[in-house]
C-alpha cells in the first residue's frame, strides 16, 4: 500500500480544526494531525515531517505566513497551503507572494480542496524521482568555501553539548538554518525546535510570548497561554535578531540563563524549563553595550561559544552551487524546466556583491525563474538592479561585455542592452551610463542587434 500523505492543520480555532479533522478522516489516503499555534505547529513538525500543512493565516503569536517562512527554511520539501477568510483577496496575494504553494478559502469547500491536495501529492511524486545531490551539503546548509566547512565543524563539535551558542553574521547568511543545524544534531532533536524572530514582537507583546500569561494578564487574555520557552521544553529556542529585545526582556532572559526559571506574565508560580538558547545577531553587540541598549551581563553569558557566518560575498565558490540548487526549487515551484544557469548568468552572479547575501541570492534566481520561458537562465533574467550594480563596479568591463567576453553570444549581450534600456526607460545617457559604456557605442549596438522599442 502506499504510503499515506501526512497534513497538518493549523488553526487557532477549536471549531475549524475540528471541522477539518471530521472531513479529512474519512479520506484514508491522508494521516493527519492538528496544532493550535505556529509553536505548536513547529513542535509537531519537529518529530512527524508532513509533507502539506494547511495554516490559517491571522493566529496570534506567530501567523501564518511567519509560520510559512519557518518552514520553508527547516523543511524546504513541506508544501504550505494558507486558508484565508472568503473575503481576503490581498491577503491571499500577500501569502502567495510569501511562497505558499497555494491558498485555501474558509469556509472550505472540501471537494476543491481535495483538488489541490491532489495536485500537490503529483508533485511531490515528482520530485522525489530527482536526484538529490549530497555533495557539499550539511543539514540544510549547502556551502564548499573553506569558511562553510569551518562552520560546519564548529556545528559538529558544540551540536552535542548543552552550550548556549551565539551565531553572528550579516542578514540572510543563514543564522537560522545553523541554529536547525545544532538542533538537529543535538540529543534533543526529537523535540521541538522554536525559532523567534524578537525584531518583529513588539515591547508590549514579547513577554508574552516567550514566557506565556495567565488569564486576565490583560486585556485579552482570556486563558491562560504557554510561551515560546515552555514550547521549547526539552528541545531548542532560537531567539533570532537578539540586539533588538527590550532591557527588561533581557533581564528576564537572563534569569532563565542562569536559573532555568521564570514567571509567566501576570503570574506568581516560577516555571523551570530545559530549553537550549540559541541566539542571534546581525548587529554590533559591543556598540549595543556602549550605547546601553545591550546588557553587558547578558552578552558574557551569551558569547560563551560565538559561531560566525560569512558573507556572501567572501565566498564566491559557494555562488553557483547555491544557485543551481535554488533553480531546482524554483523551478519546480513555478512548474517550469529550467535545468541551466547560462555560463554569462553565473559570471554575473559571481561578480555580484550581494548584500543581501544568500536570501537575495535565493531571491533572485527565483525572479529569474518567473521571467525565464526556456530551459535556460540568461542575464537578461536577472534582476537590473544586479545588472546596473555589476556594470558600475567594473567600470569599463560593463556587465554586458562580461557576458560577450565569456560567453561570446551575442544574444545574451543583446537582452542585457534591452533589459537595461527598458528600465531606463530608454534614455540612451542613463542606459549607456549603467552599462558602462559610450552612448555613441550603445547607439551603434541597438541598431546593429536591431533592438526596437
Ligand atoms: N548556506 C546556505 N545554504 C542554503 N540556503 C541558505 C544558506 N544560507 C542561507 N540560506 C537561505 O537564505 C535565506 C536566509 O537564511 P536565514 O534566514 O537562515 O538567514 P539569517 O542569517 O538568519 O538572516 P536574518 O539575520 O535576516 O534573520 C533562507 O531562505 C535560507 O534557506
Amino acid at each position: 500500500m502506499d504510503k499515506k500523505t501526512r497534513l497538518l492543520y493549523v488553526d487557532d480555532e477549536p471549531a475549524w480544526r475540528n471541522i477539518f479533522r471530521r472531513e479529512i478522516s474519512e479520506d484514508k489516503r491522508y494521516e493527519i494531525k492538528t496544532a493550535d499555534s505556529g509553536a505548536d505547529a513547529l513542535a509537531v513538525l519537529n518529530n512527524w515531517r508532513a509533507d502539506i500543512v494547511l495554516t490559517d493565516l491571522s493566529m496570534p503569536g506567530m501567523d501564518g505566513i511567519e509560520l510559512l517562512q519557518h518552514i520553508h527554511l527547516l523543511y524546504p520539501e513541506t508544501f504550505v497551503l494558507i486558508l484565508t477568510g472568503v473575503n481576503s483577496a490581498n491577503e491571499a496575494v500577500r501569502a502567495m507572494k510569501a511562497g505558499a504553494y497555494d491558498y485555501v478559502l474558509k469556509p472550505f469547500d472540501f471537494t476543491t480542496l481535495q483538488m489541490q491536495l491532489a495536485k500537490i501529492i503529483d508533485h511531490q511524486q515528482l520530485s522525489n524521482q530527482e536526484a538529490h545531490e549530497p555533495d557539499a551539503r550539511f543539514e540544510q546548509l549547502i556551502g564548499r568555501s573553506p569558511s562553510m566547512y569551518q562552520l560546519f565543524e564548529g556545528i559538529r563539535r558544540i551540536a552535542p553539548t548543552n552550550a548556549t551558542v551565539l551565531i553572528r553574521g550579516e542578514s540572510g547568511t543563514g543564522k537560522e538554518l545553523v541554529a536547525a543545524a545544532i538542533h538537529s544534531r543535538s540529543s534533543r532533536c526529537d523535540k521541538a525546535f522554536i525559532p523567534v524572530n524578537c525584531a518583529a514582537l513588539t515591547e508590549s507583546l514579547i513577554n508574552s510570548a516567550l514566557f506565556g500569561h495567565e488569564k486576565g494578564a490583560f486585556t485579552g487574555a482570556d486563558k491562560r497561554k504557554a510561551g515560546f520557552f515552555e514550547h521549547a521544553h526539552g528541545g531548542t529556542i532560537f531567539l533570532d535578531e537578539i540586539g533588538d529585545i527590550p532591557l527588561q526582556t533581557q533581564v528576564a532572559l537572563l534569569r532563565v540563563l542562569e536559573l532555568g526559571t521564570f514567571q509567566r506574565v501576570g503570574g506568581i508560580d516560577t516555571i523551570q524549563v530545559d530549553t537550549r538558547i540559541i541566539c542571534a545577531t546581525n548587529k554590533n553587540l559591543e556598540v549595543a553595550m556602549r550605547e546601553k541598549t545591550f546588557r553587558e551581563d547578558l552578552f558574557y553569558r551569551l558569547n560563551v561559544v560565538t559561531l560566525n557566518t560569512s558573507p556572501l560575498r567572501d565566498r564566491a565558490a559557494d555562488i553557483p552551487l547555491l544557485a543551481n540548487q535554488f533553480l531546482r526549487t524554483s523551478s519546480q515551484k513555478h512548474n517550469k524546466q529550467i535545468d541551466l544557469i547560462a555560463p554569462g548568468t553565473l559570471e554575473l552572479l559571481s561578480a555580484y556583491a550581494w548584500p543581501g547575501n544568500v536570501r537575495e541570492l535565493k531571491n533572485a534566481i527565483d525572479r529569474a525563474a518567473v521571467f525565464s520561458n526556456g530551459n535556460t537562465l540568461l542575464p537578461e533574467h536577472l534582476p537590473p538592479e544586479l545588472l546596473q550594480a555589476v556594470s558600475a563596479r567594473h567600470g569599463k568591463a560593463s556587465a554586458a561585455q562580461m557576458t560577450l567576453d565569456s560567453t561570446n553570444l551575442p544574444e545574451i549581450e543583446a537582452a542585457v542592452i534591452r533589459r537595461v534600456l527598458e528600465d531606463k526607460n530608454w534614455n540612451l545617457s542613463q542606459a549607456a551610463e549603467a552599462l558602462g559604456i559610450a552612448r555613441g557605442t550603445l547607439y551603434s549596438k541597438i541598431k546593429s542587434y536591431n533592438i526596437e522599442r
